[in-house]
């Protein structure tokens, strides 16, 4: 698949981040597409040089992938009128939507189709996504090439081989940059009261959380052993430890990563029809 026109149905928050990180990649824009409902969506892609349509058959007859990008629950009224275009073009379909499986997908816009779920991440905005990809028994080893491409382009890109792994991805990776949002705001919040004033936190902690991400990825050391080695014998950094090890952090992060688990499930078989 030598240099694919790509388009993406629903211009939001996952595939804004996606079209960004490919434009600062280098990918031209004049081979993406957009199509949005929206707008002030549409007009925001307006200087980037790209592609911008209301119309999603205009976007399907243009382009030899086709991303489907809106909210999981449009899903399936969004490609189901769509089904004979989809079956003219045959375009690789890729799916960034949460939870929704290839077959009903496929079967969606009348079956046959070669299908890439993938679950990326919104770092992909600033190049440093993260993304699960499964590939149905269609997809050509040219066309996971062409899709690696793309999401690698923009941070780091994994396959996996059972499809199910991906409720998994969505809780390691898919959602999981609200958690450390959330770790930093209570980070702020915690800072702001012991006297800090909001914007020496705000850099502080950002900066402290790039760093910690940094030292895992280029040390080679596990996160335990550099914990460790932060952690002075009856200095200050174990008293933080202790805590959180009192309210058993553990336990904590396994609940809320079962939980986001757990909805990706759910969400799988309540829009299987
Ligand atoms: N936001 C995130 O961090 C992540 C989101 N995802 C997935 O990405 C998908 C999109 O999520 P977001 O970007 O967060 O949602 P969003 O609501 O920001 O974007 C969805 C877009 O689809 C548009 N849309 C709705 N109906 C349409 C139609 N008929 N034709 C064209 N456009 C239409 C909406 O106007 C909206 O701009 C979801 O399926 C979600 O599961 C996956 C990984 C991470
Ligand atoms: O919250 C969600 O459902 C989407 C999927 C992963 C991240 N955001």
């Amino acid at each position: 698949m030598h240099d694919p026109t790509i388009g993406f149905i629903g211009a939001g928050n996952m595939a804004g981040a996606i079209i960004d990180g490919m434009l600062a990649s280098g990918f031209p824009a004049d081979r993406i597409w957009i199509c949005d409902r929206n707008e002030d969506k549409r007009q925001a892609f307006d200087h980037k040089g790209l592609h911008a349509t209301a119309d999603n058959a205009t976007l399907i007859r243009a382009c030899d992938i086709v991303v489907l990008a809106v909210k999981p629950q449009a899903l399936k009224s969004v490609v189901e009128p769509l089904a004979s275009e989809f079956k003219a073009r045959n375009p690789l379909v890729v799916s960034v939507a949460a939870g929704v499986t290839a077959e009903s997908i496929d079967r969606w816009i009348g079956g046959g189709f070669a299908i890439v779920r993938t679950m990326p991440n919104t770092p992909a905005l600033v190049m440093t996504g993260s993304t699960g990809l499964y590939a149905n028994a269609r997809v050509s080893d040219g066309e996971k090439g062409a899709v690696e491409s793309i999401f690698s382009g923009i941070g780091t890109a994994v396959w996996v081989d059972r499809e199910d792994d991906l409720h998994a991805v969505t809780a390691a990776s898919g959602s999981a940059p609200a958690y450390f949002f959330r770790f930093m705001e209570a980070m702020q919040k915690a800072a702001e009261a012991q006297g800090l004033d909001a914007a020496t936190a705000s850099a502080l902690i950002a900066q402290t959380a790039l760093g910690a991400a940094k030292m895992v990825q280029e040390t080679g050391e596990s996160p335990a052993e550099l914990r460790r080695k932060v952690c002075s014998p009856k200095g200050t950094t174990e008293q933080a430890i202790l805590s959180f090890e009192r309210d058993d952090i553990d336990a904590v992060v396994a609940r809320a990563m079962e939980a986001c688990h757990h909805r990706s499930i759910e969400l799988s078989k309540a829009l299987a029809d």
